[in-house]
Formats: structure tokens, C-alpha cells, sequence
């Protein structure tokens, strides 16, 4: 039994994620799916909350033949420590999969096997490719799976988005 662990601050989870569990569940019997920065949301680079991109998740993923669990994952100001702090939050894995510099370089130095997919469609399956056709009106929703639409328009996503957005740049404005 292969049990891997995947994180991403998921902001929102898009069809690129999608890919990416996809390609990994023909290597898993599992996955944990970390929420990063789980404490952070109603910012314009994380704009929802771990519970709601926990919803994400689990209704995108609903009809995969693959155990899932989603575990929010606090950021820390020690990269040093960063490891253990996600082993002391997540159930056991045995490979973790991300394609960050930083991440890659953490799991390798704590001795954790990692490995890398290619990016899928980077043009425009990016989270703030996504977050800007969100805040501008343009079309986010071919970007994400639909269960992530349905999430977003029941908590009112766009509208929260755009005003934070308004809200920071006028801070940075000051
Ligand atoms: N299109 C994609 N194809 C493959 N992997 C992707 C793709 N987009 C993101 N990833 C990977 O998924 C992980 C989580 O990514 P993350 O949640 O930061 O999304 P992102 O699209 O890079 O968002 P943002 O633009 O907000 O930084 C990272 O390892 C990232 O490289
Ligand atoms: N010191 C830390 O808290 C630390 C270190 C490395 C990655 N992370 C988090 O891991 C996640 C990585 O996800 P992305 O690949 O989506 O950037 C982010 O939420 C990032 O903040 C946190």
C-alpha cells in the first residue's frame, strides 16, 4: 500500500491539480492532500478559507477510485522545522509529489522521496491566471472543475475576491 502527499495552497484547486492527481493516482492506493498556508484567507493570493478549498477538494474528487484525505497545513516561520510540522498533521505517506523549488528541496533534505509532474496547460492553469479572470469577469470557469464552480457560487466567492482585491490595492496605493 502506497499512500502519497500532495500540497498546494489550492487557491482555488483547478483542472491543472486535477491533472496532477490524476498522473498520481496511477502510482497511489492514497492521497493526502495538503491545504497550505491553511491559516491564511480574504487576501487576493488566498482568498478562500482551508474549509473551502477543503469542499473543493473533496466534491472534485468525489468520483475517483482513490482514498483521499485533505488536511489543513499551518505556515510556519521556520522552513527548518517545516517537515515535521506537516508529518505531525498529516496521516503517514511514503512519497510526497509537488512540483515548488522550496518544497522539493525541504521533503529531499528530511530524506523524503519526491517526485515532480509536468505542468499541464501552464498558460492558463495557474491559480492567478484563475484569481484574475475571477476579479475581471472573464471566464474562470473552464479553468476549474465544476464542483469547484458550485463551491465558489455558494459562498459567494466572486464577490468576496473582488472586494479583497479592492482592498489590498488600495492599501498598497497608501
Ligand atoms: N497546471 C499545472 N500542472 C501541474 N502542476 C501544477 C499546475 N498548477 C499548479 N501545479 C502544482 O501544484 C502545486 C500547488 O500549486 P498552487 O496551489 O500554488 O497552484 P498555482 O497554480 O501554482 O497557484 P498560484 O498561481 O496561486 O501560485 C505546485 O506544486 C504547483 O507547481
Ligand atoms: N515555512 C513554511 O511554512 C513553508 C515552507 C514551505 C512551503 N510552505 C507552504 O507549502 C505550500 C506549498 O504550496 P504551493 O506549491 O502551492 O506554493 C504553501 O502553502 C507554502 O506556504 C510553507
Amino acid at each position: 500500500m502506497t499512500r502519497g502527499f500532495y500540497i498546494g495552497r489550492f487557491q482555488p484547486f483547478h483542472n491543472g491539480h486535477l491533472s496532477m492527481v490524476e498522473q498520481i493516482a496511477d502510482d497511489v492506493d492514497e492521497l493526502v492532500l495538503g491545504i497550505g498556508s491553511a491559516d491564511d484567507s480574504h487576501t487576493t493570493r488566498n482568498p478562500f478559507t482551508a474549509g473551502e478549498r477543503i469542499m473543493m477538494i473533496t466534491k472534485s474528487l468525489v468520483d475517483y477510485d482513490l482514498v483521499t484525505y485533505a488536511v489543513p497545513i499551518e505556515d510556519l516561520e521556520r522552513n527548518s522545522v517545516w517537515v515535521s510540522h506537516v508529518q505531525s498533521m498529516s496521516p503517514d505517506f511514503d512519497v510526497a509529489y509537488s512540483n515548488n523549488p522550496l518544497v522539493i528541496q525541504l521533503f529531499r533534505e528530511a530524506g523524503i522521496e519526491v517526485r515532480q509532474s509536468p505542468m499541464f496547460n501552464r498558460e492558463v492553469l495557474e491559480g492567478s491566471e484563475v484569481r484574475e479572470r475571477m476579479i475581471s469577469g472573464g471566464d474562470w470557469e473552464s479553468l476549474v472543475p465544476e464542483a469547484v464552480v458550485e463551491v465558489v457560487e455558494e459562498m459567494n466567492g466572486i464577490e468576496r475576491l473582488q472586494m479583497v482585491s479592492d482592498t489590498d490595492s488600495n492599501a498598497n496605493e497608501d
